[in-house]
């Protein structure tokens, strides 16, 4: 599996001035972690190391090649995007979205083979979204739809993933059990950097972490180095109880 290198990488936020330049390496089995407030950029930032968005300067290397300059057949082979939100224009079912995942592995006009549909039919399943494999996704709720769209990914079997707020819309269960994929995926040796909201969820499952300030400044390095009350709480404006379960931090924001 490639490593994801991002090299002095400056993300286009229309109307801001260019903030810190990032650099750094997401490196197979890591699991990276972006946090920061509404509006900081974590999504620009995804969309541009998915090749989605021209970044203003800076280069994203896959392994040694320069992202701009590789087919989209090949990143998309590498690289697997869950988005924040999607639009279902197209009435199509479950299985035919999974599906949709094999198509960087096909030849254009290729239909899917059994091998593909095995593939397709185990991601629902580790997804707990089999039973809904006929059902056309506009019908889905909001988290049997985040489901879907992470089986899809996992029936691409991309070595690095890029996920904007994968636990979005998910209950409890569900939000471990996709932590716990990713981690697994990291433990296979493919690469996870992900967009998070919840503090707790990123304390217990990253072990690396970006922080985003909406000024342009960032930091990032090994999660241990990263969780520092003081400055999770200039990130978010947000004073914070901390606390310690179950060998990972806890934060929780005070009332007033
Ligand atoms: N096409 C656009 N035109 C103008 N401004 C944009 C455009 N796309 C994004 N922005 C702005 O860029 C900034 C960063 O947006 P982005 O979606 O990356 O933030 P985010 O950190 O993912 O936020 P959230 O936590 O709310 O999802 C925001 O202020 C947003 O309004």
């Amino acid at each position: 599996m490639n490593p994801l290198q991002v090299r002095q990488l400056v993300i286009d936020i229309p109307g801001r001035a260019s903030g810190q330049a990032l650099d750094f390496t997401v490196e197979p089995g890591q699991i990276w972690g972006v946090l920061g407030p509404n509006g900081a950029g974590k999504t620009t930032l995804l969309h541009t190391l998915a090749g989605l968005r021209a970044p203003r300067s800076g280069d994203i290397l896959l392994g040694a090649e320069s992202l701009a300059g590789l087919k989209r057949r090949t990143v998309s082979r590498q690289l697997g995007l869950v988005f924040q939100d999607r639009q279902d224009g197209f009435p199509a079912t479950v299985m035919e979205t999974a599906l949709i995942g094999r198509h960087p592995w096909l030849s254009p006009w290729q239909m899917e083979g059994g091998e593909d549909l095995a593939m397709a039919e185990k991601a629902l399943a580790v997804m707990d979204v089999s039973h809904l494999a006929d059902r056309l996704v506009n019908t889905l709720s909001g988290g049997e739809r985040q489901r879907v769209a992470i089986a899809t990914v996992l029936t691409q079997n991309p070595g690095t993933w890029l996920l904007d707020e994968p636990t979005n819309h998910l209950d409890l269960h569900h939000q471990v059990a996709v932590m716990n994929l990713l981690k697994q995926q990291a433990s296979e040796g493919r690469a996870v950097f992900m967009c998070l909201h919840d503090l707790n969820l990123a304390a217990r499952w990253c072990d690396h972490l970006l922080l985003l300030y909406p000024s342009g400044d960032a930091c990032w390095g090994p999660a241990g180095r990263m969780l520092v009350p003081s400055a999770l709480e200039s990130l978010y404006g947000q004073r914070l109880i901390t606390t310690e379960l179950d060998g990972a931090p806890v934060f929780v924001p005070v009332r007033s």
